[in-house]
């Protein structure tokens, strides 16, 4: 009795065992179609063997298992193990999270799939038949056996070449076991490079260091200031890994980094398959390009946090750029960092990675001076010229304003204006305002479904609640107190977008928010527009923020970092400290120098200080001296245990529930639990939520006892509307 073990798409983490009398353990990775419950689905096969975990009279029989696709490699199969492990998440929504959506869909694929080339192998037991095994009269099966033990192996050409039957003969070698058929890599591309910048003396460093230790796994920290040419190291590195047929995975944070990063590749390395996977493609468009990696096709794979599940079969080199990014954290379901898996592939395909920032996370930046990362530094801008642009703080508190935009701010954007010169006014909040206020009864529009404010959007005459997209029109007057004098209250891209507009009428100004690249083309027709020098003043949230290159722009002000100053979460500073060194290292990156402006009412706070002086190791180490003191991660290794419920006191009362279980856990005495709080955002989509926050001080024991714990809370009895979850190293509590 063969029995496959397969994971399926379900919230149970457990394998479902099914009958499958042909397969073997050639179908490991292979997907299969199931009946389970009165639906059919597909599943991925994790193993095979004659052990079902129930009694042989209740199993069902499998489906159809797909020979079309190449199996999933063990190498993936292994990393959703440990992530179904270490994030404690059902194994067969991992797997399935990490596939295209369309392979689970039946008989889609088999058309689809880029050509292959199929070749067979003699196994250990073909290695020891001889030819005189085989009868005298089966001539061509005698040749082509005899080939295959010269070769130890046949491929497509060779065979068919050979005579007509050969594939059906090659069928019964592998009955017999002799033969295993396996898709072949297909054939080397022609290499070519176009000629590459001369690198400077750091880049040449870098490259040099990180060439010296490829084929090893070996994690750099490549912390480059802003525009000191990171990309060109990747670009020199992967040139040396993409000359030996080795496949780069490149990770970029935003979808919005990925069209530029993916022209520079191209252009770089013109006869390269590149594929590029994002959340922005059709399901179709993101099966073809995952089936190009999976087959080995595609040797230069782009893409953001979920591209870290795309196999490849010959990997050479992972980039992470940006990696301090929280949006390599997904923030629901499989709640991962591709981050940190990115380096858990490294290492389990033995291979480099680099991890690029101007602004290293406190994690990534601790591991490299504890010595688990290795250090590489670019200190100068790349491009000679180039210097670091000067940073002020504008002291709010005595400088006149109209609409938010103080006096030396609108003067800098006028001369700027003079010397044709771009300028980029960084506001991180879209809409029109971010309130909306009763003057008389200072009443404020909130969402009923969330504990948020409503954004007025006026070009729609509309308030929006940023967190579950519920909209309204606005009110023609209070609905409190009845008075009509209600009014926007705070500032908006919209909002800035328009005082610009009349300060400066001749200006070409342009906004860019999420609102505003909302159509598939905008992103990219807006920065062509920028590159081809046709906007004077940009105004835009953190899309504009990290990542692009305009060698035009001088000058970047920043309107109200403040509010992310004071914030209850830990990580708020260290957030915005990078946002902030991130928006002003747009300025002055090629031959004008460049200049920074940050309205504040706290020109004094040692991070402006910080900013101003541009260190950012002399930040980062003060930062992480707090954070040890007050036993924070990179020190301590955390986990949130969230509920939510129609009403707080029952997610409050499941949390005190589990913090009782968590007594007779596994490992408990080395955890600390601290008490079930409401969320900081209490409300959200109509549910109210609360979270219990767990700390230790090695992974290790963390990770014994959430296992042990997750499944006490797991038996616990189901309640109906309470949905909890665990979140492994949370970014935000
Ligand atoms: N060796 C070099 N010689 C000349 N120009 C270079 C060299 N290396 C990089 N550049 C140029 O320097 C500019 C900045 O490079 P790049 O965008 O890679 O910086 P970065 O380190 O990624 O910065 P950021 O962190 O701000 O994104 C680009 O215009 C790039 O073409
Ligand atoms: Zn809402």
């Amino acid at each position: 009795m063969t029995v496959i073990h397969v994971a399926l798409d379900v919230p149970v983490n457990r394998l479902f065992d099914y009958l499958a009398p042909n397969a073997d353990s050639a179908d490991i990775g292979r997907c299969v179609r199931v009946p389970f419950g009165n639906r059919q689905l597909s599943g991925i096969i994790l193993s095979v063997s004659n052990l079902p975990s129930v009694p042989e009279r209740k199993l069902k029989t499998a489906g159809l298992i797909d020979q079309a696709i190449p199996p999933l490699p063990q190498s993936l199969l292994e990393l959703f193990e440990f992530c179904s492990h270490y994030y404690h998440h059902p194994i067969g929504q991992v797997v399935m999270n990490g596939l295209p959506a369309l392979l689970r869909k039946p008989g889609y694929t088999t058309s689809r799939i880029p050509k292959q080339i199929q070749e067979w192998i003699l196994t250990d037991a073909g290695r020891i038949i001889t030819l005189s095994d085989i009868p005298a009269r089966s001539k061509t099966k005698r040749q082509l056996f005899s080939l295959l033990l010269e070769n130890g192996i046949i491929t497509a050409d060779i065979y068919k070449a050979m005579s007509p039957h050969s594939r059906k003969l090659l069928h019964e070698f592998k009955d017999l076991g002799w033969v295993e058929q396996r898709t072949a890599l297909p054939g080397k591309f022609a290499f070519s490079t176009v000629p590459t910048l001369a690198p400077t003396t750091e880049q040449a460093h870098a490259i040099a260091e990180i060439l010296a230790r490829i084929g090893t796994f070996t994690p750099w920290l490549l912390h480059g200031i802003t525009g000191s040419g990171k990309t060109e190291v990747y670009l020199q590195v992967a040139a040396s890994l993409l000359a030996q047929q080795k496949q780069i995975l490149v990770l970029v944070p935003e979808i919005n980094l990925t069209p530029q990063l993916e022209a520079t590749f191209r252009k770089r390395f013109p006869n390269t398959p590149l594929v590029s996977l994002h959340s922005g493609l059709n399901s179709s468009e993101r099966l073809q390009g995952w089936l190009q990696a999976q087959c080995g096709e595609a040797n230069i794979i782009l893409g953001t946090r979920l591209a870290i599940f795309t196999p490849m079969p010959r990997p050479g080199l992972i980039i992470v750029d940006e990696e301090q990014d929280h949006s390599f954290k997904q923030q629901d379901g499989l709640r991962y960092s591709a981050r940190d898996l990115a380096v858990y592939r490294a290492r389990q395909a033995n291979i480099p990675i680099v991890l690029g920032s101007a602004t290293p996370s406190l994690e990534s930046y601790h591991q490299a001076r504890i010595g688990r990362y290795r250090l590489l530094q670019l200190h100068a801008r790349a491009i000679s010229q180039a210097v670091l642009p000067a940073i002020h703080c504008i002291d709010m508190r005595v400088t006149p304003a109209q609409e938010r935009l103080s006096e030396p701010i609108l003067d800098a954007l006028r001369q700027s204006l003079d010397q044709k010169q771009q300028s980029l006014v960084f506001i991180n909040r879209r809409g029109y305002s971010p309130a909306l206020l009763c003057k008389s009864c200072r009443w404020i529009a909130t969402c009923k479904r969330c504990s948020s404010r409503l954004v007025v959007h006026l070009r729609n005459r509309q308030l929006r609640c940023h967190y579950c997209g519920d909209q309204q029109p606005i009110t023609p007057a209070c609905p409190q107190c009845g008075d009509p004098d209600i009014m926007p209250f705070g500032h908006g891209t919209q909002r800035i977008e328009s005082a610009l507009i009349k300060q400066f009428p001749n200006a070409r100004i342009l906004r860019v928010d999420r609102d505003s690249i909302r159509h598939k083309t905008a992103w990219q027709t807006m920065l062509d527009t920028i590159h081809q020098g046709k906007v004077d003043i940009l105004v835009g949230t953190q899309l504009l923020a990290k990542g692009h290159d305009f060698p035009n722009l001088a000058l970047v002000c920043v309107l109200n970092a403040d509010s992310s100053l004071y914030s209850t979460d830990f990580r708020a500073e260290e957030h915005l400290f990078s946002q902030l060194m991130q928006v002003a290292g747009r300025a002055g990156r090629a031959h004008i120098p460049g200049t920074v402006l940050i309205q504040t009412e706290f020109p004094q706070h040692p991070l402006y200080l910080a900013l101003i002086r541009q260190d950012y190791a002399a930040y980062a180490q003060t930062q992480l001296k707090e954070r040890k003191s007050a036993s924070f991660p990179p020190f301590v290794y955390l986990a949130v245990l969230r509920a939510e419920a129609p009403v707080l006191a029952e997610a409050l009362e499941f949390l005190h529930q589990t913090a009782v279980i968590a007594t007779i856990a596994k490992e408990y005495a080395h955890i600390q639990l601290f008490d079930p709080v409401p969320a900081t955002m209490t409300r959200l989509k109509g549910l109210e939520r609360a979270q219990l926050l767990i700390q230790a001080v090695s992974r290790k024991c963390l990770q014994i006892f959430l296992s042990d714990w997750h499944q006490r809370i797991t038996a616990l009895p189901a309640r109906s509307k309470l949905r909890w979850h665990l979140d492994v190293d949370p970014l935000t509590l």
